[in-house]
């Protein structure tokens, strides 16, 4: 009897510990989202690496970057300056690969991520989180020229996180389609959207258009940035952006609630941005696929009440670090 063939080729894979499980996650179609027949809405849920966020890949590319140049050695201290993610990515393969982790974070970002970074053994130094993620990096920056013992990755200037996905997730989208018209991702680091448009433009040329969702100037954000503030991470080209499109907070979370509501998607409040970005060229277009990418599962957002409460009941809407 022939056997039917696995779907989840194969199995979402085997591997010998839970850092080369990082990666390898699907792709899922949102048709309840999509204007129009011809259009298709593709979520690259990234929500379902080990910790729940697009930042496995960043952390393991970023460590493994250094350990093959010879640049950290076991014990070592790593410091880096992280809205969360990064942080609570890095802090579970420390653990793992045997070094000490020191995160610099925003001091309003929601309590779970300190709950996580302790979880996974790493130590916190808090910046002022009126200064959103841009505190978090002068501070380390500082921190870290007054102690050389420390190693920082700094994902913001260093080529490993672009990479991640240049050689990770563009390549996993692009073994299943073989047509993208947009891609759509947030802007935070910029290693998302610069490592998925390299490999794109390469392989598609012109025709897939790179779009970048960006919080609006002045609300703090955690997770994304815009570059309007007056910081360009150095690892961003401008040039491989064709467009980028504002969110608000507001906005960010309604859409949050319709990728749970109408599709069943569990994720953080970045995705929910994105989406709407997505959901906005899909209704420009007539046909196509437009891939976007859910960055983080909603667990570390639950204690604000965004997925229960009515959005004008939300505390601190508005000052909140969401994504
Ligand atoms: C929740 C969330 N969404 C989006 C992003 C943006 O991704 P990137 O840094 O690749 O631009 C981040 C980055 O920290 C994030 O934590």
């Amino acid at each position: 009897m022939a056997t039917e063939r696995l779907e989840n080729k194969p199995c979402g894979g085997r591997y010998g510990d839970i850092v080369q499980a990082i990666g390898n996650t699907p792709l899922v179609e949102l048709k309840r989202l999509s204007p129009k027949p011809g259009v298709r809405i593709w979520a690259k849920l990234e929500s379902s690496n080990p910790t729940g966020s697009v930042k496995d890949r960043v952390a393991r590319s970023l460590i493994e970057d250094a350990e093959a140049r010879g640049a950290i050695r076991p014990g070592q201290t790593i410091l880096e300056p992280t809205s969360g993610n990064t942080g609570i990515s890095l802090a579970m393969i420390c653990k793992r690969k045997g070094y000490r982790l020191k995160v610099v974070m925003p001091d309003n970002v929601t309590p779970e991520r300190t709950q996580l970074l302790q979880m996974y053994g790493a130590e916190i130094v808090y910046s002022d989180g009126t200064k959103g993620s841009n505190g978090a990096v002068e501070l380390a920056l500082e921190m870290a020229a007054a102690d050389s013992s420390y190693y920082m990755p700094y994902q913001y200037g260093n080529e490993a996180n672009p990479n991640a996905h240049y050689n990770g997730t563009a390549l996993e989208i692009l073994e299943e389609l073989d047509e993208i018209s947009a891609f759509v991702a947030g802007l935070g680091t910029g290693g998302t959207l610069m490592g998925n448009a390299r490999r794109f433009k390469e392989e598609l040329g012109d025709a897939v258009k790179i779009v970048a969702a960006e919080p609006m100037q002045g609300e703090p954000v955690q997770g994304l940035r815009s570059l309007d503030d007056g910081f360009i991470p150095p690892i961003i080209d401008l040039s491989l952006l064709d467009r980028k499109i504002f969110v608000t907070n507001r906005d960010a979370i309604i859409w949050t609630r319709k990728l749970l509501d109408e599709e069943g998607i569990f994720a953080g409040v970045s995705s929910g941005a994105i989406a709407r970005v997505a959901v906005r060229i899909a209704n420009e277009l007539d046909e196509g696929n437009i891939v976007f990418i859910v960055c983080d599962d909603g667990w570390k957002y639950l204690s604000s009440g965004i997925y229960t409460r009515p959005v004008d009941e939300i505390e601190n809407l508005d000052s909140t670090v969401w994504w």
